[in-house]
């Protein structure tokens, strides 16, 4: 008989981190545990935030090729401006992924230690608000994130502010994602398989189709958020530090069903970064006699970075 289907991801609402925070950090905390992927219903970032950065997103990627191109810095990692359609491709796939991106990473004054490892952002002059709504964007991302940590923190047993001085200058990055309309003939999904190397990743715009997760039973399960919900995923920073007590799951974005083949997809994942000289090192709590510490040896965040970029074929 063939399995059953898995059971959707149920929604948890944001409301609770204020009033009841135990629960809110229980019920985040252990959607993570089953699946790495959480649902945020009402999440309190501000709708107009959203829609404006999103207008921008769409107006940049309809300019003309030549001219997204002045935006692409070869040899940066694409942490920076534009990665054009056909460069990343999922780690050990055979096919590039449907999909360019833009990104934008955290402004950092010039004599800055960290402005080694966070270059300068870079705007688009050709759409006047890009730069205010895409940094007022990330910046409430940013906030969120360090909220849902000191809900993962609880979760954890930790001091809430655990992550507070580790995220604060992190090497976090706003991906503006384009996915083109699909040809019949198309070789490739829009997203290839993969995990996310960074500590969580906060999603909006999965409202539309194609985002799926696999599960611990190896179904791929659809993520299909309410209208205006915010996608949240654990990634390998975290996945390493808690010992695999947190997973980082596989995840992918296929193509869209025939009918709905000739419409983009746009979405923005946060990629919430420690900062790049925290050492990752296995959480005391998450080690024990039936689960050793399977990462004796510490790692920065911007040595596991790197490594992690070159198998993606980033840099
Ligand atoms: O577009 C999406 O819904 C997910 C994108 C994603 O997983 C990624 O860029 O890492
Ligand atoms: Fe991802």
């Amino acid at each position: 008989m063939a399995d059953a289907a898995p059971a959707a991801i149920q929604p948890v609402s944001m409301g609770l981190a204020a009033t009841d925070p135990d629960r809110f950090a229980e019920e985040l905390g252990d959607s993570f545990r089953r699946t790495g992927f959480a649902v945020v219903a009402d999440h309190g970032i501000d709708q107009g935030v959203i829609d404006r950065a999103v207008e921008d997103t769409k107006a940049f990627f309809a300019l003309p090729e030549g001219l997204k191109r002045r935006y692409h810095l070869p040899g940066t990692g694409g942490a920076r401006g534009l990665t054009p359609f056909g460069v990343e491709t999922a780690k050990d796939a055979k096919v590039h992924d449907l999909k360019e991106f833009w990104h934008v990473g955290r402004d950092l004054p010039d004599a800055h230690p960290y402005r080694r490892y966070m270059p300068e952002n870079l705007w688009p002059t050709e759409v006047a608000g890009f730069h205010t709504h895409v940094k007022t964007l990330y910046d409430a991302l940013d906030e969120m994130g360090a909220t849902l940590l000191r809900a993962i923190a609880r979760y954890l047993k930790l001091d809430e502010r655990f992550f507070d001085d580790k995220v604060r200058l992190g090497n976090s990055v706003l991906r503006l994602l384009h996915y083109p309309p699909v040809p019949m003939d198309a070789p490739g999904v829009r997203a290839g398989a993969h995990e996310d190397i960074n500590v969580i990743t906060l999603l909006l715009g999965a409202e539309e189709a194609g985002l799926e997760v696999k599960t611990r039973d190896g179904q791929w399960l659809a993520i299909t958020p309410p209208e205006g919900a915010l996608v949240v995923n654990v990634g390998d920073m975290l996945q390493r530090l808690t010992n695999h007590y947190l997973p980082s799951t596989t995840h992918r974005v296929v193509n869209p069903a025939p009918e709905r083949r000739g419409l983009p997809r746009y979405s923005t994942p946060f990629f919430l970064h420690f900062e790049p000289e925290f050492a990752i090192r296995t959480l005391p709590g998450c080690v024990t006699p039936e689960t050793p510490d399977r990462y004796p040896e510490a790692i920065t965040a911007d040595e596991y970075l790197q490594q992690r970029l070159r198998e993606i074929k980033l840099i």
